[in-house]
């Protein structure tokens, strides 16, 4: 029997001004790969069911790394037996199936690094086994003194040619490995960056592929330590793990010798650009973008359906309670976060595309974009995962209390998203990677010369002024971003050079103006997240219902940003403070436009109830009943009177009675 619908939850669907299942079609890429993703997601979920039913938030760390563990192998037992090719499809599936797993680094940087840095022979050799997860492995490059600087890891591999062989060592404590995912209990494998000393010589940081468990025992091999590094701010089901190694011997064939080689006698090839060795950590921060678009879009959809279904306060006094999606101060928490998300998404297409382009011509030995791709995907996955925190833990404040309880969905989505900030390399530490790009781009569009179109916007002429108006004509707010951008650049630029100026190193004059270089580059990707927006809704054909609503959409984001970085945008005049207010008059009114389309903007995304895991945004709206539901269901409930009443709390009473008694006699 159908669950009947909350009315306010279904009134705000019938008010929708466009249909949503035209939207979806466009989320997802059409009507077809829709069709697909529903299919996939039904049975994920159903046979997800019978694996295990147990919500892994509910469990110790331990616990939810076995019903992980479990699901997991059942998932890709199901995905072989289906015959799921597609990576998307496969992906899909297992992300319904389950929210996360200890496979996560096998599949995310295991694979990508072998696919990436081996030699065809080697690949030949272990893509086959990797694929059928017959090596199971992780990505050990962080070790517990250096993440971010990868030129000071202390790992070392040094080349025997007698026995052709590298013997692997941990020589200091910093030394270990730390961090990789799926290392503490999971992986016999590991692609480990090391130190490659040979003939004497130290050649810098190469990839090599050792084996640290036994395959039958899954004992660890001799020289090995490896384990679990305990409890974490969320992920309680990945093993992130430890790994020393002393003077584990490996053969010559196993350092991954795609880009530099060692030869049997020792000599050292090198790659013709080292930085090729960072290649899969390009690829997953090029996919972040959408990936933070989804873990905001799932918060936006249950603080969104909540604020429908929740009623508070009455705004005419006698009228009623109203829903609280019906205070202004609700839906500027919660639509700038939807437009957000929105945001993200196509953002994410376009580095994507990006990756895809680039990547293919780095297959064929041109490496001319390789910086464009790296500032891009260091600054979107910097910018993108911040814009997700803050948007997860504003969706969270927007449900008030109930928005605390765990039965949300809202603090283990926080707990878990959150470490996109830091892993795949700090934001910050990211941002100033790509701060090198966007300055060396200055200065080289002050000489005049043609910049790829990435960082096209610095070639704008300086002293424009806005000439946005009440139309919010798309094309000025990209003009207001990117003038900003450009600003801010030169900026810090001129920060950096000032320094020099007054003596400072090269070194020192970036670390000086190293905040201004930050800011830089938030300010370059919001105007790429502004542009991929505008562009993806403007270049699609869409039904004019619909079309109106995303380019509503993605105006609010714009002027948004404006608002909350007003200073940028007023900076030298560009904008007036007319048309400050202006924007902010004009916020406000798509703020109470976007009100009717809410509920149905989120739905769009048809995350099943399953995914979003979460009492509070149920499709149905049956949030009281769910919430009362969990609440029975506290482990705490088990019992009618807990074991501590007898052990703590009533001799303690007991106690204080007997002295007041004691006292009053006195
Ligand atoms: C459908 C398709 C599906 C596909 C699937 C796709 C996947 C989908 C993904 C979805 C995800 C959701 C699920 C998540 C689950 C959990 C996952 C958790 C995973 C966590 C894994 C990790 O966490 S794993 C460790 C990551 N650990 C770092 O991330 C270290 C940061 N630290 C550095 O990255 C370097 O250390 C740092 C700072 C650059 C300095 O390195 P350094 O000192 O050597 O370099 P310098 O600063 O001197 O720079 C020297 C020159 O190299 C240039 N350059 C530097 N990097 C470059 C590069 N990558 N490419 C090109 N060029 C590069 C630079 O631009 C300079 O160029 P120039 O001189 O011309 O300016
Ligand atoms: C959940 C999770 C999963 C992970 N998985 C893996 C994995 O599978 N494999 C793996 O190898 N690693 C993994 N890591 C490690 C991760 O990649 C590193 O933690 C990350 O790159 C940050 O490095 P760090 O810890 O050394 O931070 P630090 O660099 O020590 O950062 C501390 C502070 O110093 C600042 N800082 C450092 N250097 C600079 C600089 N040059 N300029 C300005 N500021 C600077 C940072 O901005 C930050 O504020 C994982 C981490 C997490 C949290």
């Amino acid at each position: 029997m159908a669950a009947i619908v909350n009315p306010d939850l279904d009134r705000c669907r019938s008010q929708a001004t466009f249909d949503p299942l035209l939207l979806t079609y466009f989320i997802y890429d059409g009507p077809e790969k829709t069709k697909r993703r529903r299919f996939l997601q039904h049975l994920a979920l159903k046979e997800s069911k019978k694996v295990n039913d147990c919500q892994l938030s509910e469990l110790s760390k331990e616990e939810q790394y076995e019903v992980a563990l479990q699901k997991v192998t059942a998932t890709y037992r199901r995905i072989f037996e289906l015959g799921l090719q597609d990576p998307a499809d496969i992906s899909l599936y297992r992300n319904t199936f389950i929210e996360g797993h200890p496979f996560a680094i096998h599949v995310l940087a295991f694979l990508p690094a072998v696919q990436k840095l081996a030699s065809e022979e080697q690949k030949a050799k272990w893509l086959p086994l990797i694929e059928r997860f017959q090596m199971i492995g992780t990505y050990a490059q962080t070790e517990l003194g250096h993440g971010t600087f990868v030129r000071g890891l202390e790992t070392t591999a040094t080349y025997d040619p007698k026995t052709r062989e590298f013997i692997i060592n941990s020589p200091t404590t910093t030394s270990a490995k730390f961090w990789p995912g799926g290392l503490g209990k999971t992986a016999n494998f590991v692609v480990l960056m090391a130190k490659l000393i040979t003939n004497g010589r130290d050649c810098g940081l190469q990839s090599f592929l050792v084996q640290i468990r036994d395959l039958e025992t899954h004992q660890p091999l001799p020289g090995i330590t490896v384990g679990d590094i305990g409890q974490k701010f969320g992920f309680g089901f990945i093993d992130n793990g430890f790994l020393i190694l002393k003077d584990v011997r490996i053969p010559r064939d196993n350092m991954l010798m795609r880009y530099a080689q060692v030869l049997e006698d020792g000599t050292f090839v090198s790659a013709k650009n080292d930085r090729l060795l960072y290649g899969s950590m390009t690829l997953i921060r090029s996919h972040m973008a959408s990936a933070c678009g989804r873990a905001l879009a799932m918060a936006a959809t249950i603080a969104t359906r909540y604020s429908a279904v929740r009623r508070q306060s009455e705004i005419n006094a006698g009228a009623g309670e109203v829903q609280v999606l019906d205070f202004q101060t609700q839906q500027y928490r919660l639509f700038t976060q939807i437009a957000s998300a929105y945001a993200l998404l196509m953002a994410g297409e376009e580095s994507s595309a990006v990756y895809r382009t680039v990547s293919s011509e780095v297959e064929t030995g041109n490496l001319q974009n390789l910086p464009i791709l790296h500032a891009l995907s260091a600054s979107l996955k910097a910018f993108s995962s911040w814009q997700m925190m803050f948007g997860i833990e504003q969706c969270r404040l927007a449900c008030g209390g109930h928005g605390y309880s765990s039965a949300s969905g809202l603090p283990k989505l926080y707990a878990n998203e959150v470490s996109a900030c830091t892993y795949e390399g700090e934001n910050t530490v990211l941002c100033l990677q790509a701060a090198r790009f966007l300055i060396k781009s200055y200065n080289a569009a002050e000489k005049g010369e043609q910049l790829p179109s990435l960082a096209g916007f610095l070639q704008a002429p300086k002293g424009e002024k806005s000439r946005l108006t009440e139309n919010l004509e798309l094309d000025q707010l990209i003009a207001a971003y990117e003038h900003r951008a450009a600003r801010q650049v030169r900026e810090a630029n001129s920060r950096f050079l000032s320094h020099l100026n007054k003596g400072a190193t090269a070194t020192e004059a970036w670390n000086q103006s190293s905040q201004s270089l930050v800011e830089a580059v938030v300010t370059f990707s919001h105007a790429f997240v502004v542009r991929a927006f505008i562009e993806k809704v403007t270049s699609s054909v869409l039904e004019p219902s619909l079309s109106s609503v995303l380019i509503q959409l993605a105006q609010l984001y714009a002027l948004h940003g404006i608002t909350r970085n007003s200073g940028q945008f007023l900076k030298g005049g560009y904008m007036s403070d007319h048309q400050l207010e202006m924007v902010e008059n004009k916020l406000y009114e798509l703020l109470a436009a976007l009100r009717p389309n809410a509920v149905a903007l989120v739905d769009a995304f048809e995350f099943p109830d399953g995914v979003l895991d979460s009492a509070l945004g149920r499709y149905d709206g049956n949030v009281y009943e769910e919430l009362m539901e969990y609440a029975k269901r506290s482990k705490l409930n088990k019992t009618e009177v807990h074991p501590g009443f007898f052990k703590y709390q009533k001799p303690f009473v007991d106690s204080l009675k007997s002295q007041a008694v004691a006292q009053s006699r006195l």
